[in-house]
């Protein structure tokens, strides 16, 4: 039994802010992106079918096909420093450490995959810090993201016998600072375009239907980001039409509409042929703005007879995404900063 005098010296009184986003595979590879589906689409909170009927399915179907097809997208978006996802995270990190300054810890983890937030949260008590900020970067809530990271934080906090004092980010799809940061950096890039575009598209990762319909507020809170960044774009874009879909749906159920392959081949059949779109849900560009988008948004647009196509950037580390996050940040952190 150890008496108070071994007691091994942990540092304390120090602060940390752990950002949290989804997570990537660890390369563009079959086996690779195979073991990290495997983890995703395990998770009860992102596919809500029983376990007994699900996992045979996933096991016997998904992650014998997917995992090619996907690392196929992936090889295309992958940069010299690996997943784009991780690397604009990691990016923010830094960034956000350099604007706390060193009286905080900023570190980065994600959901699935590496490097795991609950390990980053260890690591975190073990520097010290006894007040931990825990943001997970969607700025919309679904149980499919921000509640599964909370989950996660929580199976992490049981496994500790001294745990940190925790606060948490909340969505912050309709704060004037995300809206406004969003108001920005788009109006930044359209008029960087060679083309004045006639429609803006935002879109946002859909859901399936029902988890509307069960009471999750993604969808509600989606539309009123879109509805605020409108109204916020309007008085220095006039004209501009602003769109909103649902991308990446995934399996067989009703997804929420509209999809944006349907909004993208509806706006070229109608004539639409200079055209926009963001992905206002993201908080850093990934495979699914990178190659969905950029890449399979530019060819379906263009077969159904537009012209011209731009995806805009996700906040990513521009100032205007910075200053808004530190600025939510700080603004969470309260008194921890005294
Ligand atoms: C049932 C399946 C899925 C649900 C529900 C879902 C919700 C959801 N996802 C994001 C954000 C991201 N998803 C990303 C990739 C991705 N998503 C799914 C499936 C569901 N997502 C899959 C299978 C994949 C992997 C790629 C593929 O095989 O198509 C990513 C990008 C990750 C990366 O490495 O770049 C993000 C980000 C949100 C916000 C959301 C619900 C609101
Ligand atoms: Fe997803
Ligand atoms: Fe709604």
């Amino acid at each position: 039994m150890l008496r108070p005098a071994d007691h091994p010296a942990a540092p304390t009184g120090g602060t940390g802010v752990l950002l949290v986003n989804l997570g990537t595979p660890d390369a563009p590879t079959t086996p690779a992106v195979r073991r990290y589906l495997a983890e995703f689409l395990s998770d009860p909170r992102v596919v809500e079918i029983p376990r007994l009927l699900w996992q045979p399915i996933l096991r016997g179907i998904v992650l014998n096909v997917r995992p090619k097809k996907s690392a196929h997208a992936y090889s295309q978006v992958w940069g010299p420093d690996g997943s784009p996802l991780a690397t604009i995270t990691k990016a923010q990190a830094e960034g956000l450490q350099a604007r706390l300054g060193e009286r905080v810890m900023v570190r980065w983890g994600m959901r699935y995959g590496r490097p795991a937030l609950g390990d980053e949260l260890r690591a975190m008590k073990e520097a010290g810090c006894d007040r931990i900020l825990v943001a997970p970067l969607y700025p919309q809530y679904s149980g499919a993201t921000t509640a599964t990271v909370i989950d996660a934080l929580g199976d992490t906090l049981r496994g500790m016998r001294w745990q940190p004092a925790i606060r948490t980010l909340p969505p912050y799809f309709d704060d004037a600072l995300h809206i406004e940061a969003l108001r920005a950096d788009l109006s930044r890039q359209l008029a960087g375009l060679s083309f004045r575009p006639e429609a803006l598209v935002l879109s946002f990762h859909g859901m399936p239907e029902r988890t509307l319909f069960l009471g999750d507020p993604y969808h509600c809170q989606c539309r009123k980001t879109a509805r605020l960044l409108a109204a916020a774009l309007a008085p220095d874009w006039p004209g501009l039409r602003v769109e909103v879909s649902f991308q990446s749906r995934f399996g067989r159920a009703k997804w929420l509409e509209p999809a944006t392959d349907d909004v993208l081949a509806r706006e070229g059949a109608a004539g639409t042929r200079r055209l926009a779109i963001a992905a206002p849900g993201f908080s850093a560009d990934c495979l699914e703005t990178l190659e969905e988008l950029a890449i399979r948004g530019q060819e379906q647009f263009a077969e159904a007879g537009g012209t011209d196509y731009a995806a805009l950037d996700c906040l990513n580390t521009g100032e205007a995404g910075m200053a808004m996050l530190e600025a939510l940040i700080r603004r969470e952190l309260g008194g921890w900063l005294d």
